[in-house]
């Protein structure tokens, strides 16, 4: 976790053993992303997250990043209410993940939910647009449904910005640790 003044600070400790946390990824960037996902779910386990309970999904690109996680939420919710029924993606379609031991079936809805992607800027305002509608959308749909969805969007100027927060530089660290921890700790405290 950053010891410097930026930062969430010490995490509060948290049980995540009953936890059931979900990880959409961009596959946008994927040497970017690949650790990210990884630091989240080094992290979760970390706070006693089983790994089975831990979810991964892939989508072409952060702009997607909104709708599957409203779509693969509101399958767990179906998923959790009902008879075990078959594929959590519904209409989403399989894809592929570069995570090893990545996971893209469950059983049962979600106490958290990490979005990740990493977006550099190009020279175009292409950035500008899908950083605020992902952003926005990711906002909503944790209001809308009421889940911790964590912010897990890099919005970049150059490829060296994202190494650094991936962790991937000698002085930078992974910000995909703190979302871990930030969806454990929100996690547990929605079954307070
Ligand atoms: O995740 C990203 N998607 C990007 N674009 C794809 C976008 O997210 C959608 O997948 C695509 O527009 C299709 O909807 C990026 N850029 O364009 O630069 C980027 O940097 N990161």
């Amino acid at each position: 976790m950053f010891s410097g003044t930026k930062g969430p600070g010490e995490a509060e400790a948290m049980d995540g053993t009953n936890l059931r946390v979900l990880i959409v990824h961009a596959r946008w960037n994927t040497s970017l992303v690949t650790p990210l996902v990884e630091g989240a779910r080094k992290k979760l386990q970390e706070r006693g997250v089983k790994a089975s309970n831990i979810i991964t999904q892939s989508v072409p690109g952060s702009w997607e990043l909104p709708i599957a996680v409203q779509r693969l939420y509101s399958a767990s919710q179906v998923q959790a209410s009902s008879a075990p029924s078959g594929d959590l993606l519904g209409g989403l379609g399989r894809s592929s993940t570069p995570v090893p031991g990545a996971s893209s079936s469950s059983k049962g809805t979600f106490d958290a939910i990490i979005a990740i992607g990493v977006l550099i800027k190009g020279d175009t305002a292409h950035f500008e647009h899908i950083a605020e509608s992902v952003s926005r959308g990711l906002m909503r749909v944790q209001l809308d449904f009421g889940v911790p969805v964590i912010f897990g969007l890099l919005t970049v100027l150059n490829e060296e910005q994202a190494r650094k927060r991936a962790g991937l530089t000698f002085d930078g660290y992974n910000h995909g640790e703190d979302w871990g921890d930030a969806a454990a700790e929100m996690g547990a405290k929605r079954k307070l």
